[in-house]
């Protein structure tokens, strides 16, 4: 099976989120199901940069004001197609953001430049390569199916749109719809039109033959006027379409018994000796005695972060303490960061830093992912696999993931983490009581941990179901 996966962030190379890493692990979990997956990335300074021997395997003349070429090359274990096109993607910093902390005014015409090459790979092919299927992701890649289209030999080629956070629809306005090259008789309500102007997220989730998003639950939230951001109605229409499939993680980067950037450990009882470096690390007291709680976050609205703010004091309380990794919205970087200043419990680090992630998963007793809305979520997969009790709200992938710490399930000896409902500051706070308490029972919270960390949270199950799609896409 022929797939080329097509996406504006693909980890180790390029990564500001979990869709990142899914892009990412994505073509090693298939391929022993026979699917063989190239990604198409654009070329931004850290993609052209790491493709050392690239071939140049097709060119364009314009694309969206400039020319571009198309590369291949492996790198990373990955079989990667890059655009190489320096008037769109020779930017530095952030993917999506200039210096100034704003989009780039361009963005609809970069991704549409993604969306187009991966087009023309689906009507072309390259260097004998024709995929059978086109697997986008989010907004970023939603126009592809809008030029498949208008592509003489494309037709044949099965499309599926993967929504990893409906939050962003690349929304812009319709005066850009000839310069997008847009076929203007489908703006429309059953086309890309979306409350008066053009919506690239849109596009997919009408046109793609399949749409999947990243667990069961969300897949039936995103038709619920709560979560699906004005698009529940569209997802309702294509509701036959629609499916969930977890998210796994990469078992051989979150692997607590061969992690580099910590103390191996196989059982919970390695845990001690990373907590005790961490706390050193930040600066925490060794002398607290409640648990010692971890965030590892974009720090944005929907990862519920101002209800930790609100709801601490359970926590601190219970003896317990906190420790922060994150960088986001202005407002919630200061908060945490006026809170660590005061509160001798809290610590804070505002950036983004691979090896604390892991030293801090590793060390914390618990992880907390407060989310207001969760298409997965990948930190409490960490926190299983690293026995870190996850606590989390009930939404999404977070309650798809989370066995919650009842009294039956305790009594059944399957509990791997703690859930609260609804998400509100409040029954955080008595989640965090609840957590405290069990983490005083040390029978109970051993038990607890050995749960989280015999969960299955690879690739293994996902990959087969992804690989079962395909297969019903390209036999109907
Ligand atoms: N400061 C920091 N330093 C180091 N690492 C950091 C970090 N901040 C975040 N990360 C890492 O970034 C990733 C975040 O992934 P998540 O799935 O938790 O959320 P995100 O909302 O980005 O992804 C969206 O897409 C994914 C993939 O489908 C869905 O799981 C999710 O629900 C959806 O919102 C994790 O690997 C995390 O460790």
């Amino acid at each position: 099976m022929r797939v080329l996966s097509v996406a504006s962030e693909c980890a180790p190379l390029v990564k500001t989120g979990g869709l990142a890493d899914v892009v990412g692990a994505l073509p090693a979990a298939l391929a022993p199901e026979g699917v063989g997956m190239r990604v198409l990335l654009p070329g931004y300074p850290a993609v052209t940069g790491a493709l050392a021997e690239a071939r140049q395997v097709a060119v364009e003349d314009d694309l969206f004001g400039g020319a571009g070429r198309l590369l291949a090359g492996r790198v990373a274990g990955l079989d990667l197609l890059v655009i190489d096109a320096p008037h769109l993607f020779a930017r530095p910093g952030n993917p999506y953001l200039g210096a100034d902390g704003h989009d780039w005014p361009d963005n609809p015409e970069r991704f549409a430049a993604l969306c187009w090459m991966a087009a023309r790979i689906g009507a072309e092919g390259v260097e004998g390569w024709r995929p059978q299927i086109i697997h986008a992701h989010d907004w970023q890649a939603g126009f592809v199916t809008e030029y498949l289209r208008r592509m003489p030999g494309a037709q044949d080629v099965r499309t599926v749109l993967t929504i990893h956070n409906i939050a962003f629809t690349g929304a812009t306005d319709p005066g850009r719809l000839h310069g997008l090259r847009l076929d203007p008789s489908r703006f429309h309500s059953e086309g890309y039109e979306f409350w008066g102007g053009i919506s690239a997220l849109k596009a997919g989730l009408v046109g793609a033959d399949r749409l999947t998003t990243v667990s069961p639950r969300y897949a039936e939230e995103l038709m619920t006027p709560e979560f699906g951001m004005g698009l529940d109605g569209v997802m309702r229409a294509r509701r036959e379409v629609l499916s969930g499939i977890l998210n796994g993680i990469d078992e051989t980067v979150w692997n607590p018994a061969g992690d580099a950037a910590i103390r191996p450990y196989r059982t919970a009882r390695g845990k001690p000796a990373n907590k005790a470096a961490l706390r050193a690390e930040l600066d925490l007291s060794e002398d607290a005695d409640g648990p010692l709680c971890v965030i590892v976050s974009r720090m944005t609205h929907q990862k519920g972060l101002d209800l930790v703010l609100e709801a601490l004091p359970a926590l601190l309380e219970a003896g317990g303490q906190l420790a922060v990794l994150g960088s986001g919205e202005p407002g919630l970087e200061r908060a945490f960061l006026d809170l660590a200043a005061q509160v001798p419990g809290v610590a804070v680090r505002i950036g983004y830093d691979e090896g604390l992630s892991h030293r801090m998963i590793a060390g914390g007793d618990a992880i907390l992912v407060p989310s207001r809305f969760e298409p997965c979520g990948l930190t409490q997969l960490y926190g299983l696999r690293y026995g870190t009790v996850p606590l989390v709200a009930l939404t999404g992938g977070l309650a798809d993931t989370v066995i919650d710490a009842s009294p039956a399930a305790l009594a059944r000896q399957v509990a791997t983490g703690v859930q609260f409902s609804p998400v509100t500051a409040g029954a955080l706070r008595n989640a965090l009581t609840r957590l405290c308490a069990l983490y005083r029972q040390p029978k109970a919270w051993s038990r607890l941990q050995a749960n989280a960390m015999a969960q299955p949270v690879g690739w293994d199950q996902s990959a087969r179901a992804y690989a079962a799609l395909y297969a019903d896409l390209t036999a109907a």
